[in-house]
């Protein structure tokens, strides 16, 4: 197996009006190449805290430490001029939200064809052919009359498969996707899926963030779960389906409307995310004296990494 991105020991943590947050706390991945990877877990998990340090795109509110290691370099110990030539070229990255992350005084031509000057082509009548080429490919037609047009005048779906185009536009490796199915309906849904399929296919690897478990599982080849910071299930998508080890990830299963929409009792807070001990024992029916005492460790059962006293 060929491993691209390597996260051991990651931590994020943001501090404001002197509170600290551990948004990402103790974090290990490795992802192989050409494989897709569904970050999944509630909101404030740390999802995007971790797909954005891994491009080192966090806010200047925060400290970042640990590993991230992409075929072989730290990108963390690198200058911002050195990670400039990898963000965007090999390593890229589809913001959430595609209303405000797209420049609305720019064309879409113009903001798909930045990343394709800057990586891949000087000769501005080519990089345009190409961002006609990959119009076409995320199925807004006909390309020629769409190029020049602004965000405003596109769809949201329109808006996030552009935002896509932007990621994939300086050729990457790597593209990591923060919740590309968020806020469009079910047939856009549908076509942001299909096409990070077509990428798929072409060999890229891809990380996406999402918490819409129908989409993941359509999509992923592993499945990683995400609860307060701490990643605490890996498994193959096939395995995790059929029965997910980590209570939380067995709770995440059963609130799904196909499973009965039994919610998982209680809610993550804040003061959990300090904790010693697991975070997710407030809400666990299985909880005991040990998960109070100390953070549960990486399990590894049957091929897949699990975090939980249960399985040691
Ligand atoms: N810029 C910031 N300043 C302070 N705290 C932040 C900042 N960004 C995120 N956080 C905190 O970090 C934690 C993780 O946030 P993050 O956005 O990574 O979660 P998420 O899993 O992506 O959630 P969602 O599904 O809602 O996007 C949350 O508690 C959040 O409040
Ligand atoms: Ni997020």
């Amino acid at each position: 197996m060929n491993t691209i991105l390597e996260v051991q020991e990651l931590h994020v943590h943001f501090s404001a009006s002197g509170n600290v947050t551990r948004a990402v706390d103790g974090v290990d991945i490795s992802i192989t190449q050409s494989e897709t990877l569904a970050v999944i877990g509630e909101s404030g998990s740390g999802k995007s805290a971790l797909g954005l340090a891994l491009l080192g795109l966090l806010p200047a509110n925060c400290t970042v430490a640990g590993i991230v290691r992409y075929r072989g370099t730290d990108l963390l110990t690198l200058s911002e001029s050195k990670l400039e030539t990898i963000r965007g070229g090999k390593l890229a990255w589809v913001p959430q939200n595609p209303a405000g992350a797209m420049n609305p005084s720019m064309t879409v031509g113009a903001q798909i064809g930045e990343p394709v000057y800057l990586h891949v082509e000087k000769n501005r009548s080519v990089v345009r052919k190409k961002v006609l080429e990959l119009l076409q490919f995320i199925r807004i037609t006909p390309p020629e009359e769409r190029i020049d047009s602004y965000p405003y005048s596109f769809s949201g779906g329109m808006l996030q498969r552009s935002l896509v185009a932007m990621g994939i536009a300086g050729l990457p490796e790597v593209l990591i996707a923060d919740e590309p199915t968020k806020g469009i309906d079910i047939m856009n849904r549908q076509s942001v899926s299909a096409l990070l399929r077509a990428l798929r296919e072409k060999g890229i690897t891809l990380l996406v963030i999402t918490h819409d478990l129908s989409f993941a599982r359509n999509l992923a080849d592993r499945i990683a779960v995400m609860y307060s910071g701490r990643i605490v299930e890996v498994r193959e998508k096939k395995s995790f389906f059929n029965g997910p080890l980590h209570p939380y990830a067995r709770g995440m299963l059963l609130s799904l409307p196909e499973n009965g929409l039994h919610p998982i009792a209680g809610r993550t807070r804040e003061s959990d995310k300090c904790d010693g001990g697991c975070r997710f024992r407030f809400r666990c029916t299985y909880a005991m004296e040990r998960c109070r005492a100390e953070p549960p460790l990486i399990t590894l059962h049957d091929g897949s990494a699990v975090r939980c006293w249960l399985y040691d």
